[in-house]
């Protein structure tokens, strides 16, 4: 580690016979309250300004100070100059900046750096806010004040680090150029991404030709941050993809040179301002638990000034360094956040040791080296430690109770710095590399010099050794060498007229001063003149643009009042009309008004009307919410009633489906006796056509025989027969038919006296019961009266009909004939003839002819044997008597017999033996 020693010096007490340094500037400002500190109980009174100077801090008993718990206990500082919270920006830049600014004008450097705890307000000091700017706006705003019109836009020359300039040709500007292409490439004003190009482009043989009619100045700025002891450039943008490049140091004898930081001319504040926005967008900065954008860097900002003059040789260089150090802060967090407080930290503690060696080097009239070295901070603001420049120091002060022992520790360095002075080692000769010859105009003179605006030029003086020259020569009164001729003499001249030259030269110069002195005011007169023109240019646009409303105004008034005149017109024309139609309503009117007269009368005997129509309906609609009540009642009666008759409606129609149900099964078993009866019909009408048939054939054989009688004939009182069976030989098939059509009508239609379909059921049983044997033993008597009163009847028709009709088994079919039972176990047959005769008569007819039963069922060997049974059956059961031949009981003896009786009683006809034929029917 290597360390410089610095000249120690008092104020009071000049070394080498240089004027007096005076000591760092020490400035306190102590920021508001803010947030919720004071509801934090943060406002304990701790710190007490006892004057602007001087300064108090209340002290708490603690394990390191002997301050008793009962005792108040005050350290008192004392600073350059005390600011409290009530200070305003522009009230600190007047006090602690602006001559320090107007004095780089005059060759000098500055270095202003913020000291404080963290969340003191250093950042808000140097930027402030766009409605409150800091001390670095306003110090730029009062340098391009300044610098007026005298902005060098030729750009001659350009700064190789603090103490070097170099001048500039078409070549070495092109990364200025770029840069603030880069830096000004959100701008929407091409022009100021383009001036310095155009600059280069337009003007070459300007860059070669570094001679200036007048005083002109160059401001470039560099804007760096240091970083965990790295510098980095803040005009450079952080790319998101590539780490930040730290920047080189490089160390010559009295400075730190850091390598290609970029420093961009700027031509006016606007530019200056977004130079450094553009920086501080890309400064480092965290939330930390004192800070919601605590800076976690040093930002350093340099403003360079390259001041050329056409009466000075050499263009001169000075530099404002603004330095806005990060916070000390408790070595709290972890990681990266720690990493940063100690780097912080560190740097801090070096430029405050520097400063301590530096008084205690003046104080103690010691000679320690300056841990400048110890931090990157200390390194690159080390002229300023070797009196390269002024240093003013602004302590921020946060008021809180908290951090009074913190507090308490900066006042004392800032009380401990505000005593220190820093005396200005001997400077070193400023180099500026010439690339080419300065073709301005030529210096008059060097070594004479008038007063200056600071320009720190080592006076020149007439070399010694001229001097003792001059003593050895003879001069005259005057002190010019006698000898004319000799060298001493033109020697002399020679001084003389440079003398005069450099009087002049220096009256000149004071001309131009004064003529400086004057512009500057004129600038400034006329940069307020501008200013009030362009009020005055705003309030003539606002009164131009007033008045050409206001005509607008007068012009659409007028158009309206000319409308208005026509509107008036014609309104006035619309009156009189309306006037007319006024007095025609009038006359209208009075009519009117006699018909409303008449109408309000009949209106009256309406109204009347109305009312009384009223109390009808009234009357009216009471009468019918009584009916409606007396009909509602009757209603529900009537529905009382009507659910009762339901329900016996449903009871009844219950019963009626039972009846119908019981009716039906009756229908069904009339149906099934139909059936029964109409088979029996049927059946009974088969027989009678095979006994017809029977009946024929006997006819026949009766004529093929001899007429022989075989039976005796009944009495004449019987109705006998035969006749009927004779009847039925004649019937010709069509009257069968029809009969039989007529049966079936019968059958179906009925008659008045039997219904139809059951015409047999109801007449037959008695039928049966009258021919049906006889109970009694007296009834079962075979004699012949009984047959003569059968006879007599109608049924005995049916008698003689059934006769031929054989008893049978029952179930006996016709192939049963043996089996039948023979003429004796038959129904008993009536033989009216003597016995001899029927003997011969029996045994005449027997053999070989079958019997008469035999013959019947042969005869019914065709029809169905349930039918023929039946017959069968009932003539044996219910017959008399069969009246047969002597032969066989098939012959037509008997019934011809009867059958001439019968013709002889009465002749037959077709209709009467159909009658015949029918009341058979009929009884059967
Ligand atoms: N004079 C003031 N008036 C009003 N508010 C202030 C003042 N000084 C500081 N503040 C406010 O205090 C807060 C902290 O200020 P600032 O960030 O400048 O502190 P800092 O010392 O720079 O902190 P760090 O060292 O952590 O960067 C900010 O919100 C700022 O607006």
């Amino acid at each position: 580690m290597s360390t410089d020693t610095t000249a120690l010096a008092t104020p009071t007490e000049p070394t080498n016979g240089r004027r007096a340094e005076p000591p760092v500037n020490v400035y306190v400002r102590i920021r508001p309250f803010i947030g919720d500190e004071i509801t934090r109980g943060e406002n304990q009174q701790m710190l007490c300004i006892r004057d602007e100077k001087r300064i108090a801090v209340k002290l708490y008993p603690t394990a390191t100070n002997n301050i008793r718990p009962a005792q108040t206990s005050y350290n008192e500082y004392e600073v350059t100059r005390i600011f409290d919270h009530n200070c305003t920006q522009q009230e600190l830049f007047e006090q602690i900046l602006e001559q320090s600014t107007d004095e780089i004008f005059t060759g000098s450097n500055w270095l202003l750096c913020t000291l404080g705890l963290t969340n003191s307000g250093k950042t808000h000091t140097m930027f402030g806010t766009p409605k409150d700017p800091g001390l670095i706006p306003q110090c730029l705003q009062r340098i391009f004040l300044h610098i007026g019109y005298n902005i060098d836009t030729k750009v001659l020359y350009k700064p190789d680090g603090l103490e070097n300039l170099v001048q500039t040709n078409m070549n070495n500007l092109q990364d200025e150029i770029n840069y603030r292409k880069y830096i000004f490439k959100d701008d929407k004003d091409d022009y100021r991404r383009t001036r310095l190009q155009s600059i280069v482009q337009d003007q070459p043989s300007v860059l070669d030709d570094h001679s200036v009619e007048d005083e002109h100045y160059s401001i470039w700025i560099s804007f760096f941050e240091l970083y965990n002891e790295s510098v980095f450039d803040l005009l450079i943008k952080p790319s998101a993809m590539k780490k930040r490049k730290p920047l080189r140091l490089m160390q010559n004898n009295e400075s730190t040179v850091i390598k290609d930081l970029v420093q961009i001319p700027v031509f006016d504040l606007k530019e200056a301002e977004d130079t450094i926005r553009f920086g501080y967008a890309n400064r480092a900065t965290s939330k930390t638990d004192l800070n919601e954008a605590s800076s976690r860097s040093h930002a350093v900002l340099c403003i360079t000034l390259i001041n050329i003059d056409e009466f000075e040789e050499e263009p001169t260089m000075s530099h404002m360094y603004i330095c806005d150090l990060a916070g000390n802060e408790p070595s709290t967090g972890t990681g990266k956040q720690l990493a940063e407080t100690c780097n912080i930290n560190t740097s801090l503690m070096t430029f405050k040791d520097c400063i301590r060696v530096l008084n205690e080097n003046q104080t103690a009239k010691k000679q320690m080296l300056l841990p400048y070295r110890n931090s990157v901070l200390t390194s690159i603001f080390r002229p300023f430690f070797i009196g390269r420049g002024r240093t003013i120091i602004c302590c921020n002060v946060n008021p809180c109770a908290t951090f009074i022992s913190q507090t308490n520790d900066l006042l004392k360095f800032s009380a401990l710095a505000q005593k220190t002075i820093i005396v200005p080692v001997e400077p070193a000769q400023k180099k500026v590399v010439l690339e080419s010859k300065i073709k301005g105009p030529k210096r008059l003179g060097q070594g004479v010099r008038g007063p200056t605006i600071g320009k720190k030029k080592n006076h020149q003086t007439v070399d010694s050794e001229d001097v003792e020259e001059e003593t050895a020569v003879a001069v005259d009164a005057s002190g010019a060498p006698v000898d004319p001729n000799s060298i001493h003499y033109w020697k002399y001249c020679t001084r003389k007229a440079l003398e005069l030259l450099q009087k002049q030269a220096s009256n000149r110069r004071l001309f131009f001063i004064e003529r400086h002195e004057e512009r500057t005011q004129t600038v400034q007169y006329v940069l307020h003149q501008r200013d009030q023109m362009e009020q005055l240019f705003n309030e003539k646009q606002s009164l131009n643009q007033n008045i050409e409303s206001l005509s607008k105004a007068h012009t659409s008034e007028h158009e309206h009042l000319k409308q208005a005149k026509e509107n008036y017109a014609e309104l006035e024309k619309k009156f009189n009309e309306l006037f007319k139609k006024y007095a025609n309503a009038n006359r209208d009117n009075d009519t009117l008004r006699s018909r409303l007269k008449n109408v309000q009368q009949k209106f009256d005997s309406l109204n009347t009307e109305y009312n009384t129509t009223i109390e009808q309906n009234r009357q009216y609609e009471q009468n019918q919410f009584n009916d409606k009540t007396n009909y509602t009642e009757e209603i529900n009666r009537l529905t009382r009633d009507y659910e009762q008759e339901k329900h016996e409606k449903a009871h009844k129609d219950k019963t009626i489906e039972q009846l119908n149900g019981k009716l039906l099964s009756e229908k069904n078993q009339n149906e099934k006796f139909l059936q029964e009866v109409t088979q029996l019909r049927h059946d009974l009408k088969s027989i009678h056509s095979k006994y017809d048939t029977l009946q024929v054939e006997l006819l026949q054989l009766r004529e093929t025989k001899n007429n022989e009688p075989v039976l005796v004939a009944p009495p004449p009182s019987i109705s006998a027969p035969p006749p009927i069976l004779a009847t039925r030989t004649l019937r010709s098939k069509r009257s069968a038919h029809e009969e039989e059509t007529q049966d079936n009508k019968k059958s179906k239609l009925g008659t008045p006296d039997r219904p139809a379909g059951n015409s047999g059921l109801v007449h037959k049983p008695s039928t049966r019961r009258v021919l049906s044997k006889p109970n009694t033993e007296e009834e079962r008597k075979p004699t012949p009266p009984i047959v003569k009163d059968v006879a007599k009847t109608k049924s005995s028709v049916s008698i003689l009909k059934k006769r031929p009709l054989a008893p049978s088994n029952s179930a006996d079919s016709p192939m049963m004939t043996p089996k039948l039972t023979t003429p004796a176990t038959a129904s008993p047959i009536i033989d009216l003839r003597p016995p001899s005769v029927v003997a011969t008569s029996i045994q005449s007819t027997m053999s070989p002819k079958p019997t008469a039963i035999q013959r019947i069922q042969s005869f019914f060997r065709h029809t169905p044997p349930s039918a023929s049974n039946r017959i069968i059956n009932h003539l044996k059961t219910n017959s008399a008597g069969i009246a047969c031949a002597p032969s066989s009981p098939t012959t037509a003896s008997p019934i011809a017999i009867l059958q001439k009786s019968s013709l002889a009683m009465r002749k037959q006809t077709p209709k009467r033996r159909y009658k015949l034929r029918s009341r058979v029917n009929s009884n059967q």
